[in-house]
C-alpha cells in the first residue's frame, strides 16, 4: 500500500497475552455501546474479528447502504472506523489497553456498497507504550486482482490504564 506513514524499523516483536482468546475464536468487544465493535450500539458497524495466529486477526464486514459517502461507494470516515477497530480488536489479543493516537488510510480504490470485505489486522510491533499496527481490506469473491487491497491503513497507538484513561467509573463492558 502507498503511505507516508513510517513504521521504526527497530520495533520490538508483539507478544500475545496469556489469557486471551486462541486463535479460530471470536474477539469479544471491549465495550458492548463501542461505535465499531459493539452489539449495543443502536447505529454502529458491529464489527467482529477472528484472532489468528500470533497478534492478527481476520474479520469480514458487509458494505451496507447506510455506509454510503460518494454516491454509490463506502464513505472514507467509516472505512476508516473499520480499520481502527480491526487494528484496535487485533490489538486486544496483546492483553493490554490501548487508544489510537495516529490512524493513516490508503484508499486506494473505490469499495462499492454491497461489497464484502475481508480485513487482516496485524500488530507489527512495540516501542515502549507505542504499538504499531497494520491492517488491508480486500473484495471477498473479486475476479479482479484477486488479492489486492482496495485500501489499507497504519495505526500507532499508546498504551494506557484504562481506570486512568477512561474514569474510575467508567464501565469498560469487558465482560458483556
Ligand atoms: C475509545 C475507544 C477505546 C476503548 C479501549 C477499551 C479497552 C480495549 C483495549 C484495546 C482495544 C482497543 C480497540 C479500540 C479501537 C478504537 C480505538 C480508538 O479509536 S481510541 C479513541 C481515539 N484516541 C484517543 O482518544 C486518544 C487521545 N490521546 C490521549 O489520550 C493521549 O495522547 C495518550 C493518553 C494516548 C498519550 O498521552 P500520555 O500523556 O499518556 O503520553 P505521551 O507521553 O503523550 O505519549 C506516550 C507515547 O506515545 C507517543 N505518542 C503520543 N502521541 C503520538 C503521536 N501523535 N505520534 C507519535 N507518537 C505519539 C509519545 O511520543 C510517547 O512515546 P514514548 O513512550 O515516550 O516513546
Amino acid at each position: 500500500m502507498r503511505t507516508t506513514f513510517v513504521v521504526p524499523d527497530d520495533l520490538d516483536a508483539p507478544r500475545r497475552g496469556d489469557d486471551v482468546v486462541a486463535p479460530g475464536d471470536t474477539i469479544p468487544p471491549h465495550n458492548p455501546m463501542c461505535y465499531g465493535c459493539g452489539p449495543r450500539s443502536p447505529h454502529g458497524l458491529h464489527l467482529s474479528m477472528i484472532a489468528g495466529e500470533g497478534v492478527t486477526a481476520t474479520g469480514e464486514l458487509l458494505v451496507e447502504p447506510r455506509f454510503e459517502g460518494g454516491p454509490g461507494v463506502i464513505h472514507g470516515g467509516i472505512l476508516a472506523s473499520v480499520f481502527d477497530e480491526s487494528m484496535g480488536l487485533g490489538l486486544m489479543l496483546m492483553g493490554l489497553t490501548a487508544v489510537t493516537v495516529v490512524l493513516d488510510i490508503d484508499y486506494a480504490r473505490p469499495v462499492p456498497i454491497g461489497t464484502r470485505l475481508r480485513l487482516d489486522a496485524r500488530v507489527l510491533g512495540t516501542r515502549r507504550r507505542q504499538v504499531y499496527a497494520e491492517a488491508t481490506a480486500t473484495v471477498l469473491g473479486a475476479d479482479r486482482a484477486a488479492g489486492e487491497p482496495v485500501a489499507g491503513a497504519h495505526g500507532l497507538f499508546v498504551i494506557v490504564d484504562p481506570h486512568a484513561h477512561f474514569g474510575p467509573t467508567r464501565d469498560l463492558g469487558q465482560k458483556e
